[in-house]
């Protein structure tokens, strides 16, 4: 018994973050590492936390015990726990009806990572104009440079590639299995959500030569307009206007009922032929079968997806396609991210259990 505020850590940290040091200091923080929810939900309900205050969660709910931090789980947590802080920025994952009604603030941290979720966009866009996927994997699994049509053509290739042969593949790699490669430079790239990340992403695409075209329900502010690339941006005032104007779509908007599979079989089909859809939001804001349909109809050339539906477990249908380039959900995972939403994460805490105060950045209101 120390008599300080106990805080349940479930989350690896980093020791050495001087915040955590003095934080420490203020706090009895009790490590956890979690094994499965079933123990997880057990040992909530121990007498070791039965006093605890707050709950680090960091990424728990979407990384190693992908989506346990809901609503069963969060039956089990002591009747103590005033808050619990977690470290992304979306919180779809959690009941917050649910945590409202125990009395428990839920805390996340807006706009953490931005620049490398919009780094992570990028390279998505890069990877769907320029095939860089299917390329290096035919690298690979060749062991050299190719550069002959047989090669590039050859049963060896990466599965799932049309093989009408002499007339779509060229061994220069201008063409792969009938779809066009060609430079994002001069083209049209709408982005769909321009919060921090939305506009991170501006910034970098029109610094590559596209424009940028969007589509928010709440105008840009003049403050807002005058540190993005306004010249290279046009609004639209829907989304059926955004779509038919652009070559690339990158989703970067919160999953909500509103937003779920806002890209579907309707909506893909206003986007121009030979399109690339890319997103970095949430896994549930496309309909990945509707997305395979339109690949394979030809109707869009790639794709590019840091997010899946499901998460941790990935769509069957879009694992093996080479048209597709997939990455784990990796978007804002960096040293410097994970720094700062620590730092975010034990703020919110003190701002709560130490100041009486109801989070710094509350996800809900009690009272
Ligand atoms: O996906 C990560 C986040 O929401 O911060």
């Amino acid at each position: 018994m120390t008599g300080k505020p106990k805080v349940l850590i479930i989350s690896d940290i980093t020791e050495s973050n001087p915040t955590y040091i003095e934080f420490s200091k203020k706090f009895e923080c009790i490590r956890y590492v979690p094994t499965t929810k079933e123990q997880l939900f057990t040992d909530l309900q121990s007498e070791k936390l039965r006093d605890v205050t707050a709950i680090w969660a960091m990424w728990v709910g979407f990384a190693e015990l992908g989506g346990t931090i809901e609503k069963d789980v969060f039956e089990a947590i002591p009747l103590s726990v005033k808050v619990v802080s977690i470290a992304p920025v979306g919180y779809d994952r959690y009941d917050i009806d649910f945590l409202t009604k125990r009395g428990i603030i839920l805390t996340n941290n807006p706009g953490l990572g931005a620049g490398a979720v919009a780094d992570i966009a990028l390279f998505l866009i890069l990877a769907t104009f320029r095939f860089t996927t299917v390329l290096e994997q035919s690298l690979r699994k060749e062991r050299h440079v190719f550069r002959s049509r047989e090669v590039l053509n050859s049963d060896k290739f990466v599965t799932g590639i049309p093989s009408r042969r002499e007339e779509n593949v060229f061994g220069f790699g201008n063409n792969i299995g009938g779809r066009t490669v060609t430079s994002p430079g001069g083209k049209r790239c709408g982005v769909l959500g321009v919060g921090a990340i939305g506009k991170e992403i501006i910034r970098r695409v029109v610094a590559f030569g596209m424009s940028a075209h969007y589509y928010t329900r709440t105008p840009l502010s003049n403050e807002d307009l005058a540190t993005l690339p306004a010249s290279s941006m046009t609004a639209y005032s829907s989304l059926d206007e955004l779509l038919p104007n652009c070559d690339v779509v990158v989703l970067c908007v919160p999953l909500s009922a509103r937003t779920y599979h806002i890209l579907n079989s309707k909506t893909l089909a206003l986007l121009p032929q030979g399109a690339r859809v890319v997103n970095v939001g949430r896994g549930g804001l496309i309909d990945s079968e509707a997305l395979v349909a339109a690949l394979d109809s030809g109707h869009l050339t790639t794709a590019g997806l840091d997010v899946f539906e499901g998460e941790p477990q990935i769509p069957e249908i879009l694992l093996d396609r080479w048209d597709i380039t997939i990455l784990p959900h990796i978007g804002s995972a960096t040293q410097e991210t994970v720094i700062t939403a620590e730092n975010g994460i034990m703020r919110n805490i003190e701002n709560v259990v130490l100041e009486g105060g109801s989070g710094i950045t509350p996800v809900n209101k009690i009272r």
